[in-house]
């Protein structure tokens, strides 16, 4: 049998996951790509792969999707790394820049500005001076690893998945495990079983990552991300499609 190509996300979220597949026999039934999330979502829109872990929000461009996993990148409240990050009050943004490695955290803050703050800021992609923090009335939008140990260094500091769970009461899910086609079932059963073996062996995990002074690694991958595709999270993730459409 061919080998089933997958994207994962190359962040720190992702690590047990990782761990997960590649210390099971799933390993040799895969071919393993790391990749931003944006990327991520490119391939499996480009059929470059059959399983992604991609930004909920790249669905919307995809004519066939289908979620293949109990696990995702997720939290119930406060996630710890995904911001807006700036210098005046939101309400007194006159622009934001959008995060290019990012999918659904920008439309996250797009609905969030829209909806719950209710302000309209200039939306700007690919800024050239992206997160230099310049002008203090222009905030960004970022993402993953390049957010740790940043949140001292700004006068104002939005996680989006507690502003978002203020606005609505639920859960959110940045990204999932979805397939482009079809998969077999005893694949899925598998490769269920491999991330749950990961999520178990967080705590061996974290011993073997680099710790920084600024950023608790183990209070992110163990309670602020949250990895249970539960009921609350399929319905804040249909609710955030529903309101992405709605921009
Ligand atoms: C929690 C995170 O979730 C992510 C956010 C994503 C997005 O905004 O498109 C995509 C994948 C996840 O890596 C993070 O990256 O910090």
């Amino acid at each position: 049998m061919k080998n089933i190509r997958i994207s994962a996300v190359s962040y720190t979220n992702t690590k047990p996951f990782l761990y997960g597949i590649q210390n099971t026999d799933i390993i040799n039934q895969i071919d393993l790509s790391l990749d931003i999330p944006s990327d991520c979502a490119q391939k499996l829109i480009d059929n470059q792969v059959d399983i992604g872990l991609i930004p909920v929000a790249a669905t919307l461009n995809m004519p066939y999707w289908e979620i293949v996993s109990d696990y995702c990148i997720g939290a119930v409240g406060a996630v710890n790394s995904v911001f807006i990050f700036s210098n005046c009050d939101i309400k007194e943004a006159t622009a934001i820049q959008l995060d290019p490695e990012s999918r659904s955290s920008n439309n996250l803050a797009k609905v969030l500005l829209k909806n719950y703050w209710k302000v309209a800021p200039r939306q700007i992609v690919n800024a050239a001076d992206y997160a230099a923090g310049q002008d203090p009335n222009t905030a960004f939008v970022q993402i993953g690893d390049r957010t740790f140990g940043k949140k001292e260094k700004f006068n104002y500091v939005y996680d989006l998945a507690e502003e978002w769970q203020k606005f609505t009461g639920l859960p959110f899910v940045f990204a999932a495990w979805i397939a482009n086609k079809p998969v077999a079932k005893e694949f899925i059963a598998e490769f269920n079983d491999a991330l749950k073996f990961g999520l178990d062996h967080r705590a061996e995990l974290i011993k073997t990552l680099p710790q920084r002074p600024d950023f608790d690694l183990e209070d992110y991958l163990m309670h602020k991300l949250d990895f249970s595709l539960t009921d609350d999270k399929r319905k804040a993730l249909h609710l955030f499609l529903d309101y992405i459409k709605a921009l």
